[in-house]
C-alpha cells in the first residue's frame, strides 16, 4: 500500500565556531554544513498493518514520518502510495490519511472540540451518516464526549491528545502516521487509545505507522518493528523474531546503588554486554565467550550490588540490545 525507497535527508545546519566570545563571535560568520539525518531508508506498509518505527532519540523516526506525510521533501528517494505519488497528487494523499505530530495540531484553540471534528468533516468531505457513526464511536471510545463543548485550550495534555486521535481518524484514513501518540495518556486513556487503533486496522483496514518510545504500546500494537539507528535501519521484523535470535544469550539484572559509578563498557569481558537503566543494570552474556560468573566478577570489580538475579529478555531489552548494536555499527 504505502512503499518508501531508499529515503535520505540533509538538514542545512549552521555552526558557530565554538570559543569565540564577544566581538569576534559577531565578526566570524556562522559556518553552513550539512548533515544527513535519514541515509537510505526503505519501508513498506500493508493495509490494516500496525507498524512501529522505533529508535533511539535522534535516530530520525520524525524526519522519516514527515516525508511519508508529505511534510518534507525528501533530498532523495521516492515514495508511493497504492502505485501513486503523494506529492504530485498531494490532494488526492492528504484525504487518505491521518496524521498526530506532537508538534502541529489540527485542533482549533479558542473553539469548543465539537468545531474541530465538523471542520475534519467538511476537509474530508465525510458524508454524514459515516461521519456520525464514526464520530460517536470514537468519542465513545476515547471518552471525550463530556470534552465536546469544550474550548481546546481548557483541555488538559492527555485530553488534546484523546482529541487528537479523534480528528485524526473520524474520515476513516486508510494511512495512520502517529508520532509519540501516547505521550501524557494516562493508563485507561492509553488502553483505549491500543483498542482503537486495533479496531481501525480491523474494520477500516487502516495501516499504521507510529513512533513510541513506550514499551506497553509496542507490546500491545505493533506485528513489526523497524528500528533505526544513526539515520539507518537497524532491525525490520517482529519483536518475536528479535528474541528469538538473541535467545541464545543469558541475562543477569543486576541492581545497584543509584549513585553508584557504571563501569566502562568497553572494559567488560569478551561475550558480556552492559546496558544501564538507573539503579538496574542488565548483563546480556554470550554463553559461548564467558560465564555468569566471569560477567559477575567483572561488575563486582567497580560496582556494588545488592541483588543479581538470571532475567527473561522483555521487549525492553530486545530493544536496548538492537539500539546498543545499532550505535556500536555506526560508531
Ligand atoms: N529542522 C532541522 N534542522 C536541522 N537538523 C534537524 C532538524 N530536524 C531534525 N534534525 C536533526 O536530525 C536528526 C534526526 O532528528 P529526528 O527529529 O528525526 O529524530 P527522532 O528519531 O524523531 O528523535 P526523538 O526520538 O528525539 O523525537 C537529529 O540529529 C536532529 O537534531
Amino acid at each position: 500500500m504505502l512503499t518508501a525507497v531508499d529515503l535520505v535527508k540533509d538538514y542545512t545546519v549552521t555552526r558557530r565556531e565554538p570559543g569565540l566570545t564577544g566581538a569576534l563571535r559577531g565578526l566570524v560568520r556562522p559556518r553552513r554544513t550539512t548533515m544527513r539525518a535519514v541515509d537510505g531508508v526503505s519501508i513498506a506498509l500493508s493495509a490494516g498493518e500496525i507498524v512501529g518505527l522505533l529508535g533511539p532519540n535522534g535516530a530520525g523516526k520524525s524526519t522519516i514520518l514527515k516525508m511519508l506525510t508529505g511534510v518534507l521533501d525528501p533530498t532523495s528517494g521516492t515514495v508511493s502510495f497504492e502505485g501513486r505519488s503523494p506529492r504530485a497528487e498531494r490532494r488526492w494523499f492528504t484525504r487518505r490519511i491521518g496524521a498526530v505530530f506532537g508538534q502541529r495540531t489540527q485542533l482549533w484553540w479558542e473553539l469548543p472540540l465539537q468545531d474541530s471534528l465538523a471542520a475534519a468533516k467538511a476537509l474530508y468531505r465525510v458524508p454524514e451518516k459515516q461521519f456520525a457513526e464514526t464520530k460517536a464511536a470514537l468519542v465513545e471510545e476515547l471518552e471525550i464526549g463530556s470534552l465536546l463543548d469544550v474550548p481546546v485550550r481548557q483541555l488538559s495534555l492527555g485530553q488534546k491528545m484523546r482529541a487528537e486521535l479523534c480528528v485524526a481518524m473520524v474520515h476513516r484514513p486508510r494511512l495512520l502516521f502517529l508520532d509519540e501518540p501516547t505521550l501524557g495518556l494516562d493508563l485507561e486513556a492509553r488502553a483505549a487509545f491500543h483498542r482503537v487503533l486495533r479496531a481501525a486496522s480491523l474494520r477500516w483496514g487502516t495501516g499504521v505507522l507510529l513512533t513510541t518510545h513506550d514499551v506497553a504500546d509496542i507490546d500491545a500494537l505493533c506485528e513489526r518493528i523497524v528500528v533505526v539507528c544513526g539515520g539507518r535501519v537497524a532491525y525490520a521484523g517482529s519483536i518475536a523474531a528479535a528474541k528469538a535470535s538473541l535467545a541464545r544469550r543469558t541475562r543477569l539484572i543486576c541492581t545497584v546503588p543509584a549513585t553508584a559509578a557504571t563501569p566502562a563498557p568497553q572494559t567488560a569481558p569478551p561475550g558480556v554486554a552492559m546496558l544501564r537503566d538507573g539503579s538496574r543494570i542488565v548483563l546480556t552474556i554470550d554463553p559461548g565467550m564467558a560465564t555468569r560468573e566471569e560477567a559477575l566478577a567483572w561488575l563486582r570489580a567497580d560496582c556494588e550490588i545488592s541483588a543479581a538475579a538470571p532475567g527473561d529478555m522483555t521487549t525492553g531489552d530486545v530493544l536496548l540490545d538492537l539500539y546498543g548494536a545499532a550505535r556500536v555499527a555506526v560508531a
